[in-house]
């Protein structure tokens, strides 16, 4: 049955040679739901917004956008037929091209001349970037051109958006623009797949979050649930194996100083 919005993983196992970055992962987003994917430096994250995108065939397991099984689309078929789009862990923009053109040249993919034009103007507006469509994208602060990829998302019309890390290197106070844009997306009825470190921004706009360690799904539940749960608390602090740097990422105001070693 089509059930448009909605994004599954039944079983996805990615196997490179003897090292198993996902395991066996499922999980379900209804439609216009922001789903959380955490988990420490290495667990699978990327990996799985790479399956999930169509840019990686997983060893085992499928992918189900919208009720349609897609593990076999490619980006493009994604993109057009299952309308997903995604952005990745640095920001993406053509240098040479200013924000308005940055945005023609993805929304000239789905639409005519005309309503693509109507589109990017859309986007601007929304995104509050209309008085920087004439710059050179990226000439502009690195939050700003955050800003623009998302505006570049959003001239696809997405149905389901993956993205990746989208907070990195942003300030706080762009983090909590971004948490705005995120609740504008959602509440216009797009479904987003966030993987993030940064916990102010996954408790500000996530439903529910997925959590993985070593490719395995070790929780579930919303933010509040994941980050009080043991098995969680042990992956990011008890580990030796992750990097000290990113327990100050993760890791919530209100449970800091309670185990950190
Ligand atoms: N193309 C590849 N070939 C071999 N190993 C890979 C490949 N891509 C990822 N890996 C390995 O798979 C594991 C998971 O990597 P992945 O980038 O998906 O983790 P992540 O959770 O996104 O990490 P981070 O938070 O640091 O971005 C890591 O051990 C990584 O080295």
């Amino acid at each position: 049955m089509r059930t448009p919005g909605t994004a599954e993983a039944r079983g996805v196992t990615q196997r490179f040679g003897g090292l198993t970055a996902v395991s066996d992962v499922s999980f379900s987003v209804g439609a216009g739901e922001i789903h959380g994917i955490i988990g420490p430096n290495g667990a699978g994250k990327t990996t799985l917004l790479n399956i999930l995108s169509g840019l990686q065939r997983p060893t085992q397991g499928s992918v189900v956008i919208g009720g349609d099984d897609v593990t076999r689309w490619p980006s493009h078929k994604l993109v057009a037929k299952a309308r997903l789009v995604r952005t990745f862990q640095t920001v993406r923009l053509f240098s040479s091209m200013s924000v308005h053109e940055n945005l023609m040249i993805a929304a000239r993919i789905v639409a005519g001349p005309a309503e693509a034009r109507t589109r990017v103007d859309e986007a601007l507006d929304r995104l509050d970037l209309t008085a920087l469509a004439p710059e050179p994208a990226t000439a502009l602060s690195y939050g700003l051109q955050r800003r623009v990829e998302l505006a570049r998302v959003m001239v696809a019309d997405p149905a389901v958006v993956l993205l990746d890390e989208p907070a990195a290197g942003l300030n706080p106070q762009e983090r909590r623009e971004l948490a705005d844009t995120l609740h504008a997306m959602r509440d216009s009825g797009v479904t987003v797949v966030l993987v993030e470190h940064h916990m102010d921004l996954v408790h500000a706009v996530c439903q529910h979050c997925t959590v993985l360690d070593f490719g395995k799904v070790i929780s579930r539940g919303t933010p509040d649930e994941v980050t009080r749960d043991p098995v969680v608390l042990e992956a990011y602090l008890g580990g030796k194996h992750h990097r000290a740097s990113e327990v100050d990422a993760v890791i919530p105001e209100d449970l800091e100083g309670t185990s950190k070693p």
